[in-house]
């Protein structure tokens, strides 16, 4: 079924703040999942070396960069068709993934879609984050607020979209049309088919873009697709079981959720990442969530999120911002640090911490926290975090937790991994398309090497949280339970229902263990995904 339409002529998305994880530097474009307490409008680089950055957390690492000429179908296990062999142009994207290159692909015919369609092929086709491809987009942050807001929900839906798009051209096309014409006709279907845009609309700005981008001899053929896809996509769509839910993730991707979580949740999370997310602020002091829920006219949920619906002009001009009262986090990144318990006047070593979601959250509890992160870039922006906060028991390190030696123990650990980040593909839809199951293999060995450094350095009898923001069990269960056949001298300490806000017990698994997906709350705008665990290490004998 397609969405009613609404009345306008060519409808801008008017959300004022698009979550996304370290969203870019403007204002307007905000953070998500953890990233980190600031209005976390900056771009998510960070100082490792490429190779690493490719295999990090975060959307660092370039995807294979697909070709222009790439064809319609088939992409979605991410396997590039034709062109130079994969790894060459694997390494060419990812030594690149961080240059800031002036696009001028498309005039501008309107200019949000213009930039919609650039940023496309900066992410699709370079394979940069989206994240880094707007923060150095130089036309997104000359657009007005409200154009950058549009040009991000269509670059998102495309994302979230990618494989059903490619499926309903895929009929409609005798052949695959060169890969920038693909972005415009992607565009158009995000207007027709999810943005509400009226039908003439949307078919007249996806043939003006094609001229806009040099592909005026196929602004015929981007007319007459659209026009046959506004007219029948809905009887061509049921014809051919284009099924939004099944179409839009990586084969592989969803035959490891499949593996993990069953089919009926997996699509259940499917059917969630197809939707804008929530922005959620978690709130300094817990007790004041529900007043400042009603404040900001969004809702309290967990157990100090504020959930809002819209940050019109961005997070950074809300009340409560310049004055620390919140921070941007997704409502499943707060659980973690709360497996911590009591922190109130203990050492407690933050490993891993830029920006500094949870440093934020154990710093507000009154621990004496240790901040600890490679790099130096963010943990630039963990200084400024803080700083705005105004949490000054914070002590900041920068430093590789794998040769990082402190004076002394901590009497409490929290390590939130580096991980593939497929727990949060909500608010960073491009990771569908940029991540591979080798990466989330080398990130599995990274994570083990970084637990067992974590175990060394809580006191003995001391607790380590390990957490990810992945879905994949091989980050989180299958990590952990490796980590302990090899008589690490750890064990499990169950997470208890009462230690999570309410609704959320149904997420500890039988050992005892923290999982959530995006389904988990579905009906109140879902969550990131997330595994935690909580390790005591034994006493000395
Ligand atoms: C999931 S993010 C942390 C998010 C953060 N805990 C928060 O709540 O805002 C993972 C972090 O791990 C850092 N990292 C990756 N490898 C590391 C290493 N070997 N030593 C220290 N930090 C590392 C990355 O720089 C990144 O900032």
């Amino acid at each position: 079924m397609r969405p009613p339409r609404r009345p306008e002529d060519d409808r801008r998305n008017d959300r004022g703040a698009h979550p996304s994880r370290d969203s870019g530097p403007s204002r307007d474009s905000g953070p998500s999942r953890d990233s980190g307490p600031s209005r976390d409008a900056r771009p998510s680089h960070d100082d490792r070396p490429a190779r690493d950055q490719a295999a990090g957390d975060r959307p660092r690492g370039a995807r294979p960069p697909q070709g222009r000429d790439r064809s319609y179908q088939g992409d979605r296990d991410g396997r590039i068709q034709g062109g130079k062999p994969r790894n060459d142009r694997y390494r060419a994207a990812r030594d690149h993934a961080h240059e800031p290159r002036p696009r001028a692909d498309f005039r501008e015919p309107t200019p949000s879609r213009a930039i919609a369609a650039e940023l496309l092929m900066d992410v699709l086709d370079d394979g940069r984050p989206l994240d880094d491809a707007v923060a150095t987009h130089p036309g997104f942050h000359r657009l007005e607020p409200r154009d950058r807001a549009h040009a991000r929900m269509l670059v998102a839906t495309v994302l979230r979209r990618k494989g059903e798009f490619d499926r309903l051209l895929g009929r409609v096309m005798q052949r695959p049309a060169p890969e920038k014409a693909m972005h415009v006709l992607r565009l158009g279907l995000a207007d027709l088919r999810v943005l509400s845009t009226p039908d003439h609309a949307a078919v007249d700005n996806a043939v003006r873009l094609a001229q806009a981008g040099g592909l005026g001899g196929l602004s015929g053929l981007v007319n007459a697709v659209l026009r046959r896809l506004a007219a029948e996509g809905d009887q061509i769509a049921a014809a051919a079981k284009i099924d939004p839910k099944r179409e839009n993730l990586p084969r592989w991707l969803r035959a490891s959720w499949e593996a993990a979580y069953g089919v009926e949740t997996t699509d259940a999370i499917a059917e969630v990442l197809l939707r804008e997310p929530p922005i959620d602020l978690s709130v300094r002091n817990p007790r004041e969530a529900a007043a400042w829920a009603e404040k900001l006219g969004g809702r309290a949920v967990g157990g100090r999120t504020v959930r809002l619906d819209r940050a019109e002009g961005g997070v950074d001009r809300l009340e409560g911002y310049d004055e620390g009262a919140w921070w941007v986090q997704d409502l499943a990144a707060t659980l973690p640090a709360m497996l911590l318990g009591d922190v109130k006047g203990k050492l407690v070593y933050d490993l891993c911490a830029a920006p500094g979601g949870k440093t934020a959250q154990l710093a507000a509890a009154g621990a004496h926290v240790t901040a600890v992160d490679r790099s130096a870039r963010r943990m630039m922006r963990l200084g400024e975090n803080m700083a705005r906060l105004g949490f000054t028991d914070v002590t900041p390190v920068t430093a590789d937790l794998l040769e990082w030696r402190p004076e002394g123990a901590a009497d409490a650990v929290l390590l939130d991994a580096p991980c593939s980040g497929t727990g949060t593909l909500r608010r960073r839809p491009d990771l569908a398309w940029s991540k591979r199951p080798d990466q989330v293999a080398e990130l599995a060995e990274l994570q083990e090497k970084l637990l067992e450094a974590a175990l060394k350095l809580v006191k003995p009898g001391g607790v380590v949280v390990y957490a990810t923001c992945s879905l994949e069990p091989s980050e989180g269960e299958d990590l952990v339970r490796r980590v302990l056949d090899r008589g690490f001298d750890a064990e499990r300490v169950p997470i208890g229902a009462d230690e999570l806000p309410a609704r959320l017990g149904v997420a500890i698994n039988a050992a005892g263990e923290l999982r959530t997906t995006p389904a988990l709350l579905a009906d109140a705008g879902g969550m990131d995904g997330f595994f935690a665990v909580r390790l005591r290490r034994r006493d000395a004998a």
